[in-house]
């Protein structure tokens, strides 16, 4: 069943980083929050979505981790090879779509396994704000900090203006077509992709940003997920 207004799409979760900057001793989005892996609870954000199609999640090659999770018997999920950077991990996972039939003009959602704190409103929001887009677009939050430019002996040179500058968040949310060509075509011109929304820059276009909340973070250095657990103790 799916929700009036809102259109269908398939979820793509990158999760076969190693998390170097966690120092943790094993891959971040295994790590507990509130009783579950951070996997866990990224993937919950998106099955419990009336309009999802299905999700494919990207691993690490013989990840050990994985098989030990209830969600890896769910049958909406299926499995991608991960790759040596977050953009080739995403670009088999959406190889992998077109194998399971979504087509061209499907949405395709990608998110990071390492932000369980995405907020089902925030979904809705990227989802009803870009459904009859000619682009698509992701979530993203405007700088709040005044913002320095700083030399290489850690002297200030200038202030920068912050108005035009916003943090990319997740998801990213393109047609599935455009955005495997994009994606594609920066790897082999080897262009540094960090997002989908910079390889869609790259072929020319100009993805929306949609304001989410600051708190959809990414789980980078040990402070955040620390931060989680303060933010989700007595909330779980
Ligand atoms: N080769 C890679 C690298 C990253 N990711 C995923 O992309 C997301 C965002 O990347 P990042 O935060 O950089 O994760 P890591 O690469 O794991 O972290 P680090 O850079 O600290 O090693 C994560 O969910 C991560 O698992 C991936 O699927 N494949
Ligand atoms: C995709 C991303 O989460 C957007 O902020 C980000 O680019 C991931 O890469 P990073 O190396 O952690 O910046």
């Amino acid at each position: 069943m799916n929700t009036p207004d809102l259109p269908p799409f398939w979820a793509v979760i990158p999760a076969a980083g190693i998390g170097s900057r966690m120092r943790a001793d094993k891959p971040k989005q295994y790590l507990q929050l509130a009783g579950k892996s951070i996997l866990e609870h990224t993937l919950h954000c998106f099955l419990d979505h009336p309009c999802l199609r299905g999700v494919v999640v990207s691993l690490a090659e013989g990840d050990p981790f994985w098989p030990a999770l209830d969600c890896a018997r769910d049958g909406r999920i299926h499995i991608a090879a991960g790759g040596a950077e977050r953009a080739d991990s995403v670009l088999n996972a959406l190889l992998r779509l077109a194998e399971l039939g979504a087509g061209e003009q499907d949405w395709v959602l990608v998110h990071d396994a390492a932000r369980p704190n995405l907020a089902q409103s925030d979904l809705d929001l990227l989802l009803a704000e870009l459904a009859d887009d000619p682009v698509g677009g992701l979530l993203a939050v405007p700088a709040r900090d005044t913002l320095k430019r700083v030399g290489s002996d850690g002297r200030v040179r200038e202030t920068i203006d912050r108005s035009p500058i916003w943090q990319a968040y997740t998801p990213q949310m393109f047609r599935l077509g455009a955005l495997h060509q994009a994606l594609a075509e920066a790897l082999v011109s080897d262009v540094v992709v960090t997002d989908e929304a910079s390889a869609m820059e790259w072929a020319g276009q100009a993805p929306r940003l949609i304001e989410g909340r600051a708190d959809n973070l990414k789980v980078t250095r040990p402070e955040d997920l620390h931060y989680l657990e303060r933010l989700w103790r007595g909330r779980h």
